[in-house]
């Protein structure tokens, strides 16, 4: 026989029996109430479901830190404002958001070693292997940077951080990055590309003092623009994939906060970034494990058969691009969601002017690596991919004395010595990606 609960709460949603139909039930609901003591019962366990649904409530409001991470406490306030220390004359103290990710990780050790204060944030989710950014934050925490764990979209974490500490600037790298994923998975673009960066963007504007932000934005943006090579001023309204869209969509809520409440902010076009501790997502680095595991790789080709090309930039380049716009950047002009005055509001694309076709990048690993490629060729996909990049950095050389240096045969053979020495010499067979 079972019990009360039983026959009104079946403890399987969806397989719940009506053994003997509506007239039975009632006749069941009729008996039940019919005693005192049963009322009491119920009286009782109704008390209980709700002390158990407000308490469950608090334990909510008191932080979606638990459904992420374990963030606060006096050792962890410690942690924070010991990372943030400055130690050069004049030195920033910088939050960077996407410590833990390919740029993220680069831009936060160029700012410690030069004596900034240095805070890093991110959610380590698990669009690629978490291993990888667990070893970077390894990295990361053996030169003094701490990294907190969380997501842009926690507004209540973000705003203890900057309780805590007073940040010069802002270095927001936390994204979800990959065009082709976007078709996967649309709504963790809308998440944190869209959503995070308005969280990150209100805390910002609510500092005071607010900080100077530096952010990242994509060459994507320019979508099916086919005027070479990409400049700042081109069009930008014709994105190709969901990936590209959020991108611009940034550059539009980031221009409205400069206006509305004076952040200072810039945004940085980044051209197919790679080289050491890189995104596994990415072709050159899963080409690279294909070709080591002598499985065939697929290498999309254009209309008419035409090489798709790249301007893939390295990754010293772009930090250097990253500081300098940090070491420009001019002072947020309002203060606690008041603005004081117009702010600098800049967009810089950080390439390397020489595009490269996708044949000629897996030629330069094939060489690299000693080893030859399996390669299918196939018609590139209605993805989201766009045929070509190609920057146009006469505006960042100009503002930013940014100059790359990096070609890609000098820089893929950087990526590969870091990826035989990272995952061994037994051609990534036994790691996972
Ligand atoms: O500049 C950016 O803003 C973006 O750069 C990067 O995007 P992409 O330039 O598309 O890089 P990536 O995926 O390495 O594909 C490179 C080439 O290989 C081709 N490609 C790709 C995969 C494959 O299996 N075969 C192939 O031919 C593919 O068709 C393409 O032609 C970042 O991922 C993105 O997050 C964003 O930062």
């Amino acid at each position: 026989m079972p019990s009360l609960e039983e026959e009104l709460f079946p403890s399987t949603p969806g397989k719940f029996k009506d053994r003997g139909g509506a007239h039975s039930m009632n006749r069941q609901f009729y008996r039940c109430f019919a005693s005192t003591s049963t009322m009491f019962l119920w009286a009782l366990f109704l008390i209980a479901l709700t002390a158990s649904y407000l308490s469950f409530q608090s334990f909510v409001d008191s932080g979606s830190r638990y459904f992420s991470s374990a963030w606060g406490g006096h050792h962890w306030e410690k942690q924070v404002k010991s990372s943030a220390q400055i130690h050069r004359a004049n030195g920033f103290s910088v939050l960077v958001t996407g410590a833990a990710g390919f740029v993220g990780s680069h831009v936060s050790l160029a700012l410690k070693k030069r004596g900034d204060g240095v805070v890093g944030f991110d959610n380590f989710n698990n669009y690629y292997d978490p291993l990888l950014k667990k070893a970077r934050k390894a990295l990361l925490n053996s030169h003094n940077v701490f990294i907190v764990e969380g997501d842009v979209n926690d507004a209540k974490l973000i705003a203890k951080l900057f309780d805590i500490v007073e940040f010069t600037h802002v270095m927001h790298l936390a994204a979800q990055a990959g065009v082709r994923y976007a078709m996967e998975n649309p709504h963790s673009y809308v998440h944190s590309n869209i959503a995070g960066l308005v969280t990150l963007l209100e805390a910002c504007k609510n500092a005071d003092p607010q900080p100077a932000i530096v952010w990242a934005s994509s060459s994507s943006v320019y979508g099916l623009n086919e005027d070479v090579p990409f400049s700042e001023s081109d069009r930008t309204d014709r994105p190709a994939s969901l990936y590209a869209a959020t991108k611009k969509s940034g550059e539009a809520i980031t221009h409205t906060y400069n206006h509305i409440y004076g952040l200072s902010i810039t945004g940085l076009r980044f051209f197919t970034v790679y080289g050491p501790w890189g995104r596994p997502d990415m072709a050159y680095f899963s080409f690279t494990k294909g070709i080591l595991q002598g499985k065939p790789i697929t290498i999309y080709r254009g209309k008419n058969r035409v090489d798709l090309a790249r301007d893939f930039t390295y990754i010293d380049d772009v930090v250097k691009g990253c500081v300098a716009s940090l070491d420009t950047a001019k002072k947020s002009t309002g203060s606690g969601g008041k603005k004081r005055g117009p702010a600098q509001y800049r967009i810089f694309n950080l390439g390397n002017t020489s595009p490269v076709t996708v044949p000629m990048m897996v030629g330069i690993l094939e060489r690299h690596l000693k080893v030859k490629a399996k390669k299918n060729y196939v018609d590139m996909p209605g993805n989201g991919d766009v045929p070509f990049t190609h920057a146009n950095i006469s505006l960042a050389r100009r503002e930013l004395g940014y100059k790359p240096t990096t070609d890609l045969q000098t820089g893929l053979k950087k990526f590969v010595k870091w990826y035989l020495a990272y995952y061994g010499h037994n051609h990534g067979k036994s790691v996972k990606l």
